[in-house]
């Protein structure tokens, strides 16, 4: 089950290099599409994901009016991938309107909805950058913690958002709420451009349903070996 809660993503530049990720790493079960991969590639990727009988993640975060999210999310749900973000930031409008699309493009399409998680506040952000380059006057757990709520009542299943608010999260939005959390980092592994990590075995105990963990897999040296270590961290965990 440790493997079912990791998810990996698959931020290469091209389909090619993405079949050679999904190739070389058959243990990983749940991989995540984002921009970089769906903008030059478009959805072929998730046909090779689904004849592999792997779950999707398609993470595009939706961030626009609501018609638009809208219309982005009918989209979307007709892939018949497992997750799907929005930015919270788009406001409840968009985030209705994106929880009532997914049904709709589900049922055109005859498959089952994705589960919609709101992204609360990108894990590059620190606590300084929201206060003084977007000049948000809350506190970033609170902040989180609103964007969370917000998405909770406009109908989302889950939020992704930081280790580091995860308990504070769980302890307000319930069990049923799932918590995806990125930014994740074990301890030999870099930062890099994440600004609120925690180290795997941290992230579970807090109350993580997923992990979402890229580069320390993906650009290590031998992947297989720093997923191996990864899944063993968790073990010691569960
Ligand atoms: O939605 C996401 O997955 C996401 C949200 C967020 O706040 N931070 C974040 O890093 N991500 C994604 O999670 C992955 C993290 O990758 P690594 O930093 O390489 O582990 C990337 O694909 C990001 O796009």
């Amino acid at each position: 089950m440790t493997n079912e809660r990791i998810i990996v993503p698959l931020d290469v530049p091209d389909l090619q290099r993405a079949i050679t990720l999904l190739d070389r790493l058959p243990q990983v079960n749940f991989w995540k599409v984002g921009l970089e991969l769906f903008t030059s590639s478009g959805p072929t990727i998730l046909e090779v994901l689904k004849s592999r009988q792997k779950r999707i993640f398609l993470d595009l975060k939706f961030h626009d009016i609501p018609n638009t999210v809208a219309g982005a999310c009918r989209g979307a749900a007709s892939y018949g991938v497992d997750l799907l973000t929005v930015h919270a930031s788009a406001g409840k409008d968009a985030l209705k309107a994106a929880t009532d699309a997914v049904q709709v493009g589900a049922l055109q399409a005859g498959v089952q909805p994705p589960k919609l998680i709101a992204i609360t506040l990108l894990t590059s952000i620190s606590s300084l950058q929201l206060a003084k380059d977007l000049k948000v006057p809350l506190e970033l757990p609170e902040y989180a913690l609103t964007m969370a709520l917000m998405a909770q009542e406009s109908g989302f299943k889950g939020a992704v958002c930081s280790p580091q608010e995860v308990t504070h999260l769980r302890q307000v939005c319930g069990d049923d709420f799932l918590l995806v959390c990125p930014g994740v980092r074990p301890i030999w592994s870099h930062q890099a451009d994440q600004k609120r990590s925690l180290t795997p075995a941290q992230a579970i105990l807090a109350g993580a349903n997923y992990l979402v963990i890229g580069r320390p897999i993906t650009a290590a040296p031998e992947p297989e070996l720093a997923w191996q270590k990864i899944v063993a961290e968790l073990n010691t965990v569960k």
